[in-house]
């Protein structure tokens, strides 16, 4: 079984996939990641005429050991991420490592943004997950602080407005809700109600796909 989920960001798609990877039993793949390693990579290049080429060769030798959400979770990389995230051919190089996870026997839960468009169309169940901007930039704004960093909440809400902006802009970049996406609004949900929101759309979609597989 093939579980997609995608949306903005802050949206909580990493928690509820995440979620729903252990209660189906899957492995997780964070995509975001990737962007965010290749961003980080090539931070020092970020005004400079080298950046796009800089981030291609980052993205075709990108190893797994880079990782590590440890470093990747910040602000200023997840805008970077969203700079190299623009480029065709970083979207091309980091294509393939997403397909294979996705199409790995047994199965796999991928969370980012254009998991159910472009890496994983025929994906068994799909979520698009939104909460309103403000809602976002709050959760993410204690995330930040719980781990000790201080926040400008008006510079975050920007930041994620800004980010958007740039995802939804990308002219190389699926994202959009599939049309066979189940949409789940988070804002007035807290984890554990999206978590049993979420579990209850994929357990649909699983028997829905059941029943029209049944002669
Ligand atoms: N429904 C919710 N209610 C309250 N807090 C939530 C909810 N969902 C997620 N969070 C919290 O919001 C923060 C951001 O969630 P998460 O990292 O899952 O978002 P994301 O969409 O994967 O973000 P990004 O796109 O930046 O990777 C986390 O601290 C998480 O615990
Ligand atoms: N499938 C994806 C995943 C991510 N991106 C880009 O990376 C940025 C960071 O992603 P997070 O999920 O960690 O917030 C994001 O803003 C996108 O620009 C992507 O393009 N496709």
């Amino acid at each position: 079984m093939i579980i997609a989920v995608d949306g903005p960001a802050a949206s909580g798609k990493g928690t509820l996939a995440s979620g729903l990877a252990k209660h189906y039993g899957l492995p997780y793949l964070d995509t975001g990641l990737l962007y965010r390693a290749v961003g980080r990579a090539v931070e020092q290049y970020e005004n400079s005429p080298e950046f796009e080429q800089r981030a291609i060769a980052a993205a075709q030798t990108l190893d797994e050991n880079d990782l590590e959400p440890e470093f990747l979770l910040s602000a200023k990389v997840g805008t970077l991420a969203s700079k190299v995230a623009v480029i065709g051919a970083v979207r091309h190089a980091l294509f393939d490592y997403q397909r294979q996870f996705a199409t790995q026997d047994g199965g796999a839960v991928l969370d980012g943004r254009d998991i159910g468009t472009v890496i994983a169309p025929e994906a068994d169940a799909k979520l698009f997950i939104q909460a309103d901007s403000k809602a976002r930039m709050e959760r993410r704004a204690r995330q930040l602080e719980a781990r000790g960093q201080e926040v400008d909440r008006y510079a975050l809400y920007h930041q994620i407005e800004e980010r958007d902006a740039r995802d939804m802009a990308n002219p190389n970049g699926g994202f959009y809700k599939a049309a066979d996406a189940h949409l789940l609004d988070t804002t007035l949900l807290d984890i554990e109600a999206a978590l049993r929101a979420a579990i209850a759309i994929v357990d649909g979609a699983m028997a829905s796909k059941a029943g029209s597989n049944r002669p």
